[in-house]
């Protein structure tokens, strides 16, 4: 698990190695993984390269069950230990940027997606709390995601309730992350999903999902939308993500 964890960072991360050094063992095999996954790729920027706004923190949009959720699992992603020195606890909060890229080092591949204008479309909005707005946790003994998504108003799809390829697009960036995590860079290959039950739009939802089986390339992934107390089951889900090389997407092959 742990060298799995250490190729979470490896992502998207990865293809700045492309052309350069491949990464340091000591990200393949660390099991503090997500901290220190996303770590290097910022501390190592020149002075002049801003700090990337992290999306996965707490802003005044978020509403009080929002917040209380993210305290919940964040409150237990480090642990006081007899004597008061702090530990990992179970949960790892995954920080999130709205441009991957720019903050990895360089390679031919990587400079000329930097040059466009390409943003993370989740994480594109300068309107705070009018579309997506989550976090996302970890728990490797568990082998689950859990985001803490609150849907805004512009996400309209049926009149006051939530668009179906917005549910969608929350369901496919949890699952996603969980299957980077597990096997690093992989595509969606199909996406299953049943809607069981509208959402309303500002509602806060959690977004569970579970890791079913790896098979080679192929990762199983389950995943279900309920309400902030778990007790409406707004859609459930089955997903496949397959491993690619990240040329894959770079190349067109
Ligand atoms: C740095 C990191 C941080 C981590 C935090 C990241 C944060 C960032 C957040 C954003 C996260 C957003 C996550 C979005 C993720 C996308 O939305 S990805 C975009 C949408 N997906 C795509 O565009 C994929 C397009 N499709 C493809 O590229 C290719 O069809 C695929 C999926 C790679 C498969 O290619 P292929 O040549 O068919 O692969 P192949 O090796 O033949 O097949 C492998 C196996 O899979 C099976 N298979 C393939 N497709 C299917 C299918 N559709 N159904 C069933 N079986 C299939 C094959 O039968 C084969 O099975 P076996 O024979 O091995 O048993």
């Amino acid at each position: 698990m742990a060298r799995s964890l250490g190729r979470v960072c490896l992502g998207f991360h990865r293809l700045g190695a492309l052309s350069s050094a491949p990464p340091p063992p000591s990200l393949l095999t660390s099991s503090r993984s997500v901290r220190t996954i996303f770590a290097p790729a910022i501390l190592g920027l020149p002075s002049f390269f801003s700090k990337p706004r992290d999306f996965s923190l707490p802003n005044s949009s978020w509403g009080s069950e929002m917040m209380r959720l993210y305290k919940h699992y964040n409150s237990q992603c480090e642990v006081e230990m007899e004597g008061g020195e702090k530990q990992e606890g179970p949960w790892q909060r995954l920080p999130s940027y709205n441009r991957f890229l720019k903050y990895a080092t360089g390679g031919v591949y990587l400079s000329k997606i930097i040059q466009s204008k390409a943003r993370l479309f989740t994480r594109n909005n300068r309107d705070t709390g009018a579309t997506f707005e989550y976090v996302l946790f970890f728990n490797s003994e568990e082998q689950k995601c859990v985001a803490i998504f609150q849907a805004g108003h512009l996400l309209e799809g049926p009149p006051g309730h939530v668009h179906g390829g917005a549910i969608a697009t929350m369901i496919d960036t949890v699952v996603g992350a969980h299957a980077n995590i597990v096997s690093g860079p992989v595509v969606t290959a199909n996406l299953n999903i049943n809607y069981r039950r509208p959402i309303p739009l500002g509602s806060t939802l959690v977004i569970e999902s579970s890791l079913i089986k790896k098979e080679g390339k192929k990762v199983f992934i389950t995943c279900k939308v309920t309400s902030s107390d778990g007790s409406k089951l707004h859609t459930d889900t089955t997903a496949l993500f397959v491993s690619i090389n990240i040329s894959h997407l770079l190349l067109g092959s």
